[in-house]
């Protein structure tokens, strides 16, 4: 949807051998609070999560919203005691962000810090729905099919867009990639309004506007999908101890996903080579726990990556393909 916006003169084929209701995107709560990347510079993720918040924010103001599956969710990060930065990179990003008040904190015996702060919360596949639907409406295409090997493309792109999740561990062979499987909840309780969030990420609700999402798991390396009944009502007893009402939670659903992880995301260029043929390939993967929080903005970045690579071509050719 980026590539298209910003460089009209390209026609787009998305190929995938899973689209929505059926990836990992599916799964996520879809709300937008930063993810540690260790190996990308804070300035970097910063500026990637200033971009999507404010991105999504325009469209959470417009006519657009329900369709599109956002809105303003507001709530409250928690803490046992006070991390050493009170106030994270982010803080001036989200809306209103302040440290909680004592009277806040009494519905938390536990926990004894807190930052209260209203984010964006993306209705996962609402969200994914709407943007298939804007790719079509501008008469882009969609295939359903797997790439085993990206030199397949060869000859039918001018440009490759590697935005392949986990599976770029086979598809480019990048090992720096693993797995980190995450099991939620979606639940009936129209009732809870606020997201609830342990600071380390273990725990969280946030209401959304079909479901309240209860979470989670964090589990490195384990490349299970099945769901596991005991993961579930462990969620369900750690968010009833921070959200009691939730024991009267109904529809109970439950989601496996697996969290697309290395230490940096990886948005660049790349010129493969084979027997004396080029293909020109921009990597945007590796989004961890956090692609919705930064997804627009790494967007962006893999768009100019694509502008920089489509500039040779504009004199030869009408219209690129991507
Ligand atoms: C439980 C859970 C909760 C989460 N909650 C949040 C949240 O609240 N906020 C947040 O910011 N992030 C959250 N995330 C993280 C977020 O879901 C991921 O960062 C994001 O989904 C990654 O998106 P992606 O498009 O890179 O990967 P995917 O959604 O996995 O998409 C990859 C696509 O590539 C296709 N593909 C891969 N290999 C091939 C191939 N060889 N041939 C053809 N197609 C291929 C797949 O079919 C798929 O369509 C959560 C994740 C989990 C698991
Ligand atoms: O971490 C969170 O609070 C949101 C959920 C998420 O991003 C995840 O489980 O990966």
């Amino acid at each position: 949807v980026c590539i298209s916006k910003c460089l009209p003169q390209c026609s787009v084929t998305v190929i995938a051998d899973k689209f929505t209701p059926n990836t990992t995107s599916d799964v996520a709560a879809g709300i937008l609070i930063p993810h540690p990347y260790p190996d990308t510079p804070i300035g970097l993720q910063k500026r990637w999560f200033q971009e999507t918040f404010s991105y999504l924010l325009t469209i959470c103001n417009s006519a657009e919203a329900a369709d599109a599956g956002i809105h303003l969710l507001s709530g409250w990060q928690i803490c046992q005691t006070a991390p050493e930065e009170k106030f994270p990179f982010w803080a001036d990003v989200v809306l209103g962000f302040r440290i909680m008040t004592e009277a806040e904190l009494e519905k938390f015996p536990e926990h004894h810090f807190g930052q209260a702060f209203t984010t964006l919360k993306c209705d996962s596949q609402r969200y994914l729905r709407w943007l298939e639907s804007r790719l079509r409406g501008l008469g882009h295409q969609m295939e359903d099919r797997k790439i085993t090997d990206l030199w397949e493309l060869h000859g039918h792109y001018d440009v490759i867009v590697n935005c392949s999740g986990l599976g770029a561990r086979t598809l480019v062979g990048d090992s720096e990639l693993y797995p980190v499987r995450g099991q939620v909840l979606k639940v009936q309780a129209p009732w809870v309004t606020h997201f609830i969030r342990v600071g380390d990420g273990s725990t969280y609700i946030y209401p959304g506007m079909c479901s309240v999402t209860l979470g989670g798991t964090r589990q490195k390396d384990d490349w299970r999908l099945s769901v596991d009944s005991t993961t579930s009502q462990d969620i369900l007893n750690r968010c009833c101890t921070l959200e009691p009402s939730l024991k009267k939670a109904y529809g109970i659903t439950e989601y496996v996903g697996l969290r697309p992880t290395r230490s940096a995301i990886r948005v660049e260029k790349e010129m493969l080579l084979r027997n004396g043929s080029q293909l020109p390939v921009v990597h945007n993967y590796g989004h961890g726990g956090g692609g919705f929080s930064v997804h627009w903005g790494t967007a962006q970045e893999a768009t100019h990556l694509v502008e920089e690579l489509i500039v040779p071509l504009q004199g030869s050719l009408a219209k690129a393909k991507l």
